[in-house]
């Protein structure tokens, strides 16, 4: 199901965007070996199909920043996302004039407040056009232009793009999630690193307690696959094991979805506005509850028919309802966590 990519510099591939949902059987039971191995062949149509629908909608709902975050009480929204960056950015010991390469950079939300906090120079990697563009123009309005920079291409590819030891550290904020398998991207990630470097992730993992012969559990990572673009959502085990497979020693690993935390990661996606912290929290998470929802997912549909919004738009915004359903039931059930954190070192170069 490959897709002839015919737009141009920058756009969307709105046929992309159409067909994303065909790589998945609309039940979770019908959805077999097949179906899964085509969208890992076909990551990049997958990956793009989604990111080219689903960008501006991400934009709208949650900024600038495209990821789950810890809530302390009293912490507005915006700041637990960068104090979720800062965490990452300590724990990697990212120190300033660093070479740092953010692997799956969204549209920079990330790499922007990284480079400001820690001194550090960012080379943000995205295969979708349509965000990089973005991530340069917001770039460019921070005044970041000479520390941050953007490369289009395929991160199962990386030592191909940027040669062998190229970067001081590498850090993935729940990006590699979407790569067709996870010991292709560490393994590109460990090629790039210099002897020594620092890799640092927060991972989207099934967690220990889900089990694939229960239909329920099948069915939240069915729905969290095709509502997040992600061609197979595998368990934790499995991202340790491919860390070390390709050479990295682990320093320190937490789920961080995990730590009894009072306010749930998932809170603002299951429009809970009882755990908003701020008054400006309510106005964004007013947008996930079910009247929010609906209003957004209407003002769309004319957005689409006028032509205003690319066609199949909609039909993503109705992927990214499963995608919530699916993240806050698999998050309260404790079956998912998108903050599986690792840090891990390259080997030392031999003397
Ligand atoms: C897909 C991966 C690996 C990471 C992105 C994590 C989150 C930033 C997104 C996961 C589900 C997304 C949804 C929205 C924003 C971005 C996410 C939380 C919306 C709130 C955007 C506005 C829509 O109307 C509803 C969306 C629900 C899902």
């Amino acid at each position: 199901m490959a897709l002839i990519d015919t737009k141009p510099k920058g756009q969307r591939n709105l046929a992309g965007i159409e067909n994303y949902s065909k790589f998945w059987q609309k039940d979770s039971k019908n959805d077999g070996d097949v179906d899964m191995n085509n969208r890992k062949s076909e990551y990049t149509s997958v990956v793009n199909g989604y990111y080219d629908g689903a960008t501006d909608l991400y934009e709208y709902g949650w900024g600038q920043n495209f990821h789950f975050a810890r809530y302390y009480p009293g912490e507005g929204f915006h700041q637990a996302l960068a104090r979720h960056e800062h965490y990452l950015a300590h724990s990697m010991q990212l120190k300033p004039k660093m070479r740092v390469l953010d692997v799956g950079c969204g549209v920079g939300g990330p790499a922007r407040e990284i480079a400001r906090f820690a001194g550090v120079e960012i080379v943000g990697l995205n295969n979708n056009e349509y965000q990089i563009a973005r991530a340069e123009k917001y770039t460019k309005k921070a005044g970041l232009q000479d520390q941050v920079s953007f490369v289009k291409g395929d991160f199962m590819k990386l030592e191909e793009q940027f040669g062998p030891n190229s970067f001081d550290a590498v850090y993935a904020i729940e990006a590699t999630c979407h790569a067709p398998e996870w010991e292709g991207v560490y393994g590109e990630i460990y090629k790039v690193l210099k002897p020594g470097g620092i890799f640092g992730v927060y991972e989207w993992c099934m967690t220990d307690a889900f089990d694939a012969s229960n239909p329920e559990h099948k069915r939240i990572q069915h729905g969290i696959e095709v509502g997040d673009g992600i061609p197979e959502m595998r368990p934790i085990a499995a991202a340790r094991k491919a860390l070390k497979t390709v050479g990295f020693e682990i320093l320190q690993e937490a789920d961080l979805a995990d730590q009894g935390d009072k306010i749930p990661w998932y809170y603002p996606l299951a429009g809970d506005l009882r755990q908003c912290q701020t008054v400006w929290d309510l106005f964004m998470c007013w947008r996930m509850t079910w009247v929010g929802a609906t209003v957004t997912q209407t003002t769309v549909k004319v957005l689409e028919t006028v032509g205003l919004a690319p066609k199949g738009t909609h039909d993503v915004g109705e992927q990214l309802k499963i995608a919530a359903e699916a993240l806050v039931t698999g998050g309260q059930a404790k079956l998912f966590t998108p903050m599986m954190h690792f840090v891990c070192k390259k080997k030392e170069a031999a003397k």
